[in-house]
């Protein structure tokens, strides 16, 4: 154990736990066990799975560095064993406190094990709604009215009439119905106003709807997950289920339910306060149910009350929140840990609604709380919810019933449909066949000459391809700086562009990218060159500072004030504007270039994305979705065809028990 932490193989903290095991009396397949799950943790594995033992590489190095624990590790019966510890307990309620749990096979340190199991029974208990269908229907049939307006819109600059109608009214019936006589309504049609006898035309079983679903869903479970990709409409949705739910309190109690929104980042609730503004603007409601929708989202910590030199919250278990609805953005980033606190910290009556992306990188921390409920939900639902549901919304929902009888089927809609990028862009085909791991189809799409995605070879050429693009693509918030423009303004010109890097370190890593960058840019006499701290520099805060509302993610700009010295400006979740000394920053670093990884919650008109030119662990599918799903309008990736193609053929898979528990 003391070899493998001189070789930095195993972390300080995993080696304390094995000296503890032992101090404690532990046997030596205990103390080897117990440094495994703590350096797995590391890796974000909640517990490690006793059947894997002999089949991964242990402590993530060469066998030959495991020689001397070569006879343990093989001639051992691990389930025996550890179960006939002292030190392991199995988790079971009359069992006496261990630090370690031997659970279905899995090995957890205990606070692990707890969070997996708080988080998996406060969703059971999380039971279904009732409200009256026919009040549920009428609401329901508003909000998702057909836009006749954006189809007339979508058919103007259509070739293919019949496909258009289909895609934008979510027809999955089309041999049902007249196609001549919807192809004449479409062909007399003025204005959108003129299409609406496609009401009757086309009528509501013949479409689906996974949005107007999601909506039907979220008020029959106090618990609802709702996942898709980017520009699926999760926003748009939420914010038309949170009218039905603000409509249905009003009509039955005359008040208005107290709402939440919040992201685990300061950049995800901007962007969040962003896309509800637009989406409440379009709402098809009263003033009295908009205005009780919250137009501003905050972040998890900010939600649940920071102490100060503390981990615990003000918000627990014994003080929960004040709050009717939670809608937390964004779940794909938040940790197991985070998910218990935020969970125990729910009123027992409240509703929870969790929006993400499934298919994103999971939490930075342990778990992947996200992922592992959509694969427990799958996307199937019992025979009561598919009724009900069928009665909510007006469409054929029979499909495949769910494997088992958890409540977790009942709460899941997946949205499929991504309304932002049109027929004409790479991005959102090359993030499908990338998320698919079809590395076939992935390469037709690099060869069909979408104008919005470019690939560049990563060799010398390249590199230099690449720094010149930051040039060109920051000379513009260095202009904007120049001209004397509102610190807003510049913000916003920055955050058009933005270069990912795979990796920390090395050439291609955002260490040494930001140097290049630098450099180049004082090249072309864009920024000085000398100081450490000049007008232009961007930064990335690294950790969180409440005191000062700035949080791990937040992005600022350098600039000098009317005396000429330099504040960092940054722009908070509330749209306000906070500069301060550079002096007064947390931790923090300069962000030419950041890693994928803390892109996560943002998304830049222009992105750009780096992998190594050698393949590392850190490289994988969600990775490179992530990156890719960053960008809006273009995308630049600078790679070589082998990296790129084994990323993507290597999913993330995180070990953890919470998938089986909720499905237990
Ligand atoms: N049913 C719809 N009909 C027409 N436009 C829609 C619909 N749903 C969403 N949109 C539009 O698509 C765009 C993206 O929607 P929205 O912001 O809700 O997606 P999102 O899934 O929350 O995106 P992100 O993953 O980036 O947070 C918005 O411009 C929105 O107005």
């Amino acid at each position: 154990m003391e070899s493998l932490k001189t070789a930095g193989a195993i972390r300080p903290l995993d080696y304390q736990f094995a000296r503890f095991l032992q101090e404690m009396g532990g046997e030596p397949l205990t103390v080897l066990a117990g440094a495994l799950v703590s350096h797995e943790l590391a890796s974000g594995n909640v517990c490690l799975p006793l059947k894997d033992i002999n089949t991964r590489s242990l402590f993530s190095v060469e066998s030959e560095s495991l020689q001397a624990l070569e006879h343990l590790i093989t001639s051992s019966n691990w389930q025996d064993e550890l179960s006939a510890s002292r030190l392991v307990s199995d988790g079971s309620e009359n069992s006496p406190p261990a630090p370690l749990v031997l659970n279905r096979n899995r090995l957890y340190l205990y606070r692990y094990w707890q969070y997996e199991h708080l988080v998996s029974e406060h969703l059971r208990n999380k039971g279904a709604r009732t409200a009256d269908s026919a009040t549920v229907k009428t609401i329901l049939d508003r909000l998702f009215q057909r836009d006749y307006t954006l189809l007339f819109k979508q058919l103007q600059a259509a070739t293919d009439l019949q496909a258009t109608v289909i895609k934008w009214l979510d027809i999955v019936k089309p041999d049902s119905l007249d196609w001549q006589t919807i192809q004449q309504t479409i062909g007399n049609a003025r204005s959108g106003n003129d299409l609406a006898p496609l009401d009757q035309l086309i009528p509501d079983h013949t479409c689906l709807n996974w949005q107007k679903v999601a909506a039907a869903l979220a008020a029959t479970q106090s618990f609802s997950v709702i996942s898709g990709g980017p520009g699926t409409g999760k926003t748009t949705t939420v914010t038309r289920l949170l009218a039905m739910l603000v409509e249905l309190e009003q009509l039955s109690s005359g008040k208005a339910p107290v709402i939440r929104l919040v992201a685990p980042t300061g950049k995800a609730a901007a962007r969040l306060t962003e896309s509800i503004g637009g989406a409440l603007e379009q709402l098809n409601c009263s003033e009295a149910v908009r205005n009780n929708i919250p137009g501003e989202a905050g972040t998890l910590h900010r939600l649940l009350g920071v102490i100060p030199n503390s981990t615990e919250f003000r918000h627990h278990q014994d003080n929960p929140l004040h709050l009717d609805i939670l809608v937390v953005d964004e779940a794909s980033m938040v940790d197991l840990p985070m998910m218990t606190r935020l969970l125990s910290a729910l009123p027992d009556d409240a509703r929870i609604i969790l929006l993400g992306d499934r298919d994103q990188l999971a939490s930075v921390d342990a778990g992947s709380v996200l992922g592992d409920i959509c694969a427990a939900a799958g996307n199937t639902y019992s025979e009561t919810q598919q009724k009900r549901l069928q009665q909510l919304t007006g469409y054929d929902l029979s499909t495949e019933r769910p494997p088992t009888n958890a409540s977790i089927h009942d709460c899941f809609c997946l949205l499929q449909k991504s309304y932002r990028f049109d027929a004409s862009s790479g991005i959102g085909q090359l993030a499908a066949s990338v998320n698919a791991g079809q590395i076939r189809e992935t390469k037709a799409v690099w060869e069909a000459g979408f104008s919005d995605i470019r690939r560049h070879l990563l060799n010398d050429s390249g590199y230099q391809t690449m720094l010149q693009l930051c040039v060109d693509q920051y000379r513009p918030y260095l202009q904007a700086i120049k001209n004397d423009q509102s610190a807003r303004e510049i913000l916003s010109v920055f955050n058009r562009f933005r270069l990912l890097c795979a990796l920390r370190e090395g050439a291609c890593g955002v260490e040494g990218l930001n140097l290049e960058i630098r450099n180049a840019l004082a090249r072309h006499r864009l920024i000085e060159r000398e100081t450490l701290w000049y007008p232009g520099r961007p930064v990335l805060i690294t950790r969180n500072d409440h005191g000062l509302g700035l949080y791990n993610g937040d992005i600022g700009i350098t600039l000098a004030d009317e005396d000429d010295r330099l504040r960092v400006a940054f722009q908070l979740p509330d749209g306000s504007l906070k500069s301060l000394l550079p002096s007064r920053l947390p931790e923090h670093e300069t962000v030419f270039a950041m890693t994928i990884h803390k892109s996560q919650g943002s998304e830049f008109a222009h992105t750009a994305m780096v992998l190594p030119d050698k393949i590392n662990p850190v490289l994988t599918r969600e990775l490179v979705y992530t990156g890719i799903t960053r960008a809006r309008q273009e995308l630049d990736i600078f790679t070589t065809e082998v990296v790129f193609n084994q990323s993507v053929s290597r999913p993330t898979q995180r070990s953890s028990g919470l998938k089986e528990r909720l499905l237990a």
